[in-house]
């Protein structure tokens, strides 16, 4: 029997250091996320991050925590539910870190005589540290637990027409009637060399000017390429003039050289090029999170501000929207129709 596996990031089980201590070790050490040596990544994470970071952490997520939780978990869960009603196969969820975790979601499926399972990263752009960590991970518990188990992997979906489309509506929707004068597509960063390690050609990705304009094999696992097509694609969409968006990466961490630019250092100068009245779309999420509402709705709104911006919008990721349950729910029994499925 078939059955299907969504897979989110996961967060902390209470916005306290206490917990949120255990989840970014989980988190930071993966090798995905922090990929250098073990012992290097113990003493980054353990010696120092972890000293001083679940504090400050847990107060911006306290800042966004819900009463029934947190959003991101929240959200997804909504999502699953609605999902779950319009296919007619088991379908769980599960978070990469922390909880419902990846392998009690196996499990979940196994009991109910699943054999067959879509693995659904909820991450519209490839990354290592969001898609293959998820894959490696299932892949291991497969291994060990249920060998007997096939995977059909979905891959990212950022040029998904369905999923444009809905990303193209769910902008149109929010910016209605809003009279603004930019529109921000910020993605979450990653450390150059992320890119540079997913490049399967092992040449392209020069992080330049041009490398992710120029068609290559190395695009199927590029992150910044994906990120590009998806901005592009929804514009166009959209009817929105150049020079009237532009795209940048949020949420990086101090040492490595991330993605550029930075969402919060273009940010802070929109004001002075006489952007005043801003919008933010953040399509690196599906769910709204700690990096959108915190870092975004509440961090950027304030600096933008500071800065002599005066209106700033955040636009709500696609959540549990109808249209979007809609698309995965097609993607599903589409997926369920195939007789065959690679494993
Ligand atoms: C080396 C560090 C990190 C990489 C690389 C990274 C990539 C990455 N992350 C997401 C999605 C999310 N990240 C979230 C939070 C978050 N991310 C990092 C670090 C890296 N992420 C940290 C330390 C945190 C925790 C919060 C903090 O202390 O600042 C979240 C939000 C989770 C929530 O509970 O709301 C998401 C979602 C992607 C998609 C990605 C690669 C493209
Ligand atoms: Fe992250
Ligand atoms: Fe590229």
């Amino acid at each position: 029997m078939k059955g299907v596996l969504l897979v989110n990031l996961g967060s902390p089980e209470s916005p306290t250091a206490k917990d949120v201590k255990p989840y970014l070790d989980e988190f930071l050490m993966d090798k995905y996320v922090i990929d250098v040596p073990f012992l290097l990544r113990a003493l980054l994470v353990r010696g120092i991050i972890l000293q001083t970071r679940p504090k400050k952490s847990a107060a911006a997520y306290a800042k966004i925590w819900w009463d029934e939780g947190s959003p991101l978990v929240v959200i997804s869960k909504r999502m699953h539910a609605k999902v779950k009603q319009l296919v007619n196969v088991p379908v769980s969820l599960a978070m990469r870190y922390g909880n419902p975790s990846l392998l009690s979601g196996l499990q979940e499926l196994h009991d109910q005589g699943v054999t067959e399972v879509m693995l659904f990263p909820l991450y519209p752009q490839h990354a290592m540290a969001s898609t293959t960590t998820i894959l490696e991970l299932a892949e291991e518990h497969r291994k060990k637990y249920f060998p007997e188990m096939k995977f059909t992997i979905v891959p990212a979906f950022y040029n998904k027409p369905d999923y444009l489309q809905n990303l193209a509506d769910s902008i149109k929707g929010h910016l209605e009637g809003y009279d603004y004068d930019h529109l921000l597509f910020s993605y979450h960063g990653i450390p150059e060399r992320h890119i540079r390690k997913t490049d399967i050609t092992k040449s392209h990705c020069k992080i330049d000017g041009s490398c992710c304009n120029t068609p290559s094999p190395a695009h199927e696992f590029c992150y910044r390429h994906q990120c590009y097509e998806t901005t592009k694609q929804v514009v166009k969409l959209l009817g929105i003039p150049e020079g009237k968006y532009s795209q940048t990466f949020q949420s990086r961490l101090a040492g490595d050289k991330w993605l550029t630019p930075y969402t919060d250092v273009e940010v802070n100068k929109m004001p002075e090029k006489g952007i005043k009245k801003l919008a933010v779309v953040t399509p690196a999420f599906v769910s709204d999170c700690l990096e959108t509402l915190e870092e975004i709705a509440m961090e950027a709104n304030h600096e933008f501000k500071a800065h002599g911006g005066e209106e700033f919008l955040a636009i709500p990721c696609l959540n549990d929207s109808d249209a979007w349950c809609n698309t995965v729910s097609n993607w599903i029994t589409k997926w369920v129709a195939v007789e065959k499925t690679t494993a």
